[in-house]
């Protein structure tokens, strides 16, 4: 991978400059090695993988030896020879002989059926050996050893990991992550034996099974060994290099010899040997610009790399990066939500951050890599600023949006949000293949292709539907094509859905299963019994969480009005379960804060209002002025219409919040301007707005139509937001959607189609017929507060 890669920044630099000659040991061109692990889950063949094809060398003018390693350089004369017998002679020459896996020196690790995992041979072998036999073991619980455990399962194989450590993963993440990656991936079918030390396999010709140095032993038709790597400098020794762990090179990638260069996995640069791409490449970008200049002395060295990792495993999202323990030096932001799965801890040490380690939501790891190679001064910023909560993460806000043009999206390739969006304009780039063509973004292990996708719609306002991506890692179908499925094959249940559509983890993961539960709820209102379990944390026990692990509690005020009986019910609840703080919120209801968990259900019931769903994926509040009652400039009752709308859409599903808002007047009191609807008095007449959004990504509501009674307002709202819901994908806001489609073709439909029209308003009334307020029905079941309430297992 670093060769050819080194070949191809030279030859962007000078194309016709020098001519080359590969010589591989493989029998390929040159091919994605890290994407083996999608190979062996099924996810590609061995074609889809290959970097450069053999039409590619001959267009380049790139002699290519397949097959056919080097066994000699004889620098005098500055000729290579190869097994074959080829002799070529050189004027420059660089290594790229990569690493060998490390294979444990165990008794019986000859026999047949233990293998590494490292190329195209390994992946075909252990996909021929599932055929056959039923129980693999897998040694070495590193990236390496549970992505080639992920791949086993998914060839039917029952797979046994053994671990010398404690917990999985000790050299990329921290014992808190380490064990949620283990519960995680038990979920999944994974055998564990931690602490183990493997003593010898046991077998006949072939492998039988592993024995452990503590007298217990499994059975295994096939071994694995996954425990790492080492550098693969045979050839450079016996060539007189200068060996350390690997061949010494300087900043340029120069080694003892000045006409001889080594790159990737087999150089070491100032003591650090690297095994994963993204080092390597920014090495051959500095071989080549180094090899292209005729002045050698003012070229940029290489400075050495921050390294993180990803695990390509679907359903599981861990992120490492950096120094990630912690030391007496250092100190750490955590946030460990066991409801949610999510741990986040970030390193920082003299209020810079110098490591972290994601688990379960990595939507921030671009700008937490971005601050750590910048070294960026954190004593300023606030702790919360520097790790958002789960809900404003994963809360379907653009993360591409908000980031910085030099903020890097494509860790692998070192390619920068700015990067691709100039790519996308001056090249007028339409696919997320195209983008990867020209700028390299998603080429190597495909972790950032998501934000690639969303940023290539958001650059050129295209349809997503150009920028075809999967609902998350577990399928390789669209939001739309899984909802398609759901209606057209009358399916019903989430596991029904993932059996049907082969979903690749059995569990599915905290991206899917929400989304699932929504859809099949939208698809099937009166049959689909809702699953809590796949709802976030907020919607599960149907209060806010707090960063300290208590809630906020926030009962319904229709129209933000209220009176007294309400308010001495709330006061009366706040002092009797020490409420900590009461807050008006800006949708005009009172919030109150620092409630602890098991106290919910009580106060609710002493509350004896309904829930304000201020945690929910559905509609929030209704915000109104006080109009024409009372206001003098008032000409509509936008109190009156605001509580009707309140009433009709509580507890409605939908695909994200949903905020409105009634102003009597155009002087817009009730900021109906920013509300996903927000309806505005005129003389005689409503006017009604849509798509607006007052948060990160503030947008002024676009005007939907102007009508004249109360009446057909709720009619356009009902068909307008009937139409969001089956329209938009899980988790985007009615801006975002009317973006992506434009509001045009949603007018055709809600305004000028007068047959869809009513037929949405007649789906949007059956919605909302088997509405329940949560509240009202928790306090009536012991059982769901048991479940629910009487745990005590988040900690932030
Ligand atoms: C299954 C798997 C998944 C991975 N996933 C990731 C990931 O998600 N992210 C990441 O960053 N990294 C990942 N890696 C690591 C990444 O693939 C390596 O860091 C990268 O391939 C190293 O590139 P390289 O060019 O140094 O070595 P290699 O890609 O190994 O290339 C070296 C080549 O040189 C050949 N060779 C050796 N000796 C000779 C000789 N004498 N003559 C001719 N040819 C010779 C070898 O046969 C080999 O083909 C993964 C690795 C594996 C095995
Ligand atoms: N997603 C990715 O980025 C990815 C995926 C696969 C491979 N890789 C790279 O490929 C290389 C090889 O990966 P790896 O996982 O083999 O290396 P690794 O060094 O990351 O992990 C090896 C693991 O094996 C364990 N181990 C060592 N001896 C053992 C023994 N005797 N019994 C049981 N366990 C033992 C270690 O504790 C360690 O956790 C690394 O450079 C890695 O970064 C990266
Ligand atoms: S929006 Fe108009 S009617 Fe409503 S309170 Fe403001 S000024 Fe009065
Ligand atoms: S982050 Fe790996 S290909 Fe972009």
């Amino acid at each position: 991978m670093a060769g050819i890669r080194t070949l191809e920044e030279i030859m962007k630099q000078e194309p016709n400059r020098f001519q080359f000659v590969v010589f591989g040991e493989e029998n390929h061109p040159n091919y994605n090695r890290i994407l083996l692990s999608s190979v062996l889950q099924g996810d590609a063949n061995v074609n889809d993988i290959v970097l450069n094809d053999y039409k590619w060398y001959e267009q380049n003018n790139i002699e290519l030896h397949v097959d056919d390693p080097i066994v000699e350089v004889d620098k005098k004369n500055q000729i290579v020879i190869s097994a074959n017998g080829v002799k070529c002679s050189y004027d420059h020459l660089i290594f790229a002989t990569g690493s060998n896996p490390f294979m444990l020196p165990l008794p019986g690790s000859e026999k047949e059926g233990v293998i590494a995992f490292r190329n195209i041979r390994d992946c075909e072998s252990m996909i021929e050996t599932a055929k056959s036999y039923k129980k693999a073991a897998v040694i070495g619980g590193g990236l390496l050893g549970l992505e080639a455990a992920r791949g086993l399962l998914n060839l039917g194989m029952e797979v046994d990991v053994i671990h010398i450590s404690d917990y999985l993963m000790e050299r990329q993440l921290d014992e808190d992550a380490g064990k949620m990656l283990e519960k995680e991936l038990k979920k999944q079918g994974m055998r564990f034996h931690l602490n183990k030390h493997t003593e010898k396999i046991i077998g006949g010709k072939r492998v039988k099974g592993l024995k452990f140095k503590d007298g217990s032993s499994i059975q295994a038709d096939l071994v694995v060994m996954a425990v790492g790597i080492r550098p693969n400098v045979e050839l450079a020794e016996k060539a007189g290099l200068d060996i350390g762990r690997a061949i010494l090179v300087d900043d340029h990638m120069v080694t003892n010899e000045k006409n001889i260069y080594a790159v990737g996995e087999c150089a070491e640069h100032r003591g650090i040997v690297y095994g994963l791409v993204a080092p390597l490449y920014e090495q051959g970008k500095h071989l080549a610009a180094y090899l292209c200049s005729s002045e050698k002395k003012g070229v940029p060295g290489y400075q050495g790399s921050i390294v993180y990792t990803q695990l390509k495993v679907s359903g599981v999202d861990v992120f490492s990066a950096g120094e990630f323990m912690d030391t007496e030096e250092t100190k750490s932001i955590r946030v460990h939500d066991e409801f949610e799965g999510v741990f986040k801890k970030v390193v920082v040490r003299d209020h810079q951050i110098v490591g972290a380690v994601l688990f379960g939501d990595t939507a921030d790891s671009p700008r937490l890599l971005s601050m750590m190679r910048s070294g960026q001064d954190i004593s300023e910023m606030s702790k919360v600023a520097i790790l958002p909560s789960e809900s404003n993460s994963a809360s379907g806000e653009s993360v591409v949006l908000t980031m910085q043009d030099d903020e890097t999206i494509c860790g692998c390739n070192g390619v920068t949000k700015g990067d691709i969006v100039s790519a996308i304009k001056d090249l007028g780039l339409k696919t997320v293949n195209e983008v990867k063509q020209c700028t390299n973004a998603s080429r190597s292990c495909g972790g950032c292709k998501p934000q690639v996708a969303e940023l290539l719609a958001l650059t050129t306002g295209e349809s997503a539907a150009d920028v075809k991506e999967p609902m998350c890692g577990c399928t390789k179908y669209t939001h739309e094509e899984v909802t398609a499925s759901i209606r057209d094959m009358g399916l019903t249940h989430i596991r029904e859905v993932m059996n049907v559509l082969e979903w690749s983890s059995d569990a599915g993961c905290s991206k899917c299963r929400p989304a699932l539960n929504y859809y099949l709820g939208l698809v099937n209102p009166s049959m689909y019994i809702d699953d809590s379990h796949s709802r976030f944390i907020n919607e599960r026990v149907h209060a806010n969480i707090q960063k300290d692990g208590t809630f906020s509690v926030v009962p319904r005020m229709y129209g933000g009005v209220t009176d007294s009986e309400q308010l001495r019910k709330i006061a009366d609840v706040a002092d009797k379960y020490k409420v900590r703080l009461l807050k008006v919120t800006g949708g005009q209801r009172i919030d109150l804060l620092g409630v602890k968990k098991e106290d919910l259900p009580s106060m609710w019931k002493d509350l004896g209002m309904r829930s304000g769903y201020a945690y929910g994926k559905t509609l929030r509040t209704v915000k109104t002025c006080v109009g024409k009652d009372f206001c003098r400039f008032g000409t509509q009752d936008s109190i009156g219409l605001g509580i009707e709308i309140e009433k009709k859409y509580e507890g409605l599903n939908t695909p994200h919040k949903v905020k409105m808002a009634v102003s009597a007047c155009p002087r817009n009191c009730a900021e109906s301007g920013i509300k996903d609807v927000g309806i505005v008095g005129v003389e005689g007449a409503w006017e009604l707005y849509v798509a607006g959004n007052g948060g990160v990504d503030l947008r002024g509501g676009e005007l939907l139509c102007k009508v004249k009674t109360s009446q057909e307002v709720i009619d356009t709202i009902s068909a307008f937001l009937q139409y969001y819901r089956e329209q938009a994908n899980y988790l985007e806001r009615t801006s975002h959607w009317v973006e992506r489609v434009g509001l045009d073709s949603i007018k055709k439909v809600v305004l000028e189609d007068q047959k869809e029209r009513e037929a949405l308003i007649e789906r949007m009334d059956i919605a909302l017929e088997n509405h329940k307020d949560p509240w009202t029905e928790i306090v009536a079941s012991d059982e769901v507060q048991k479940e629910l309430f009487e745990k005590k297992n988040v900690t932030v």
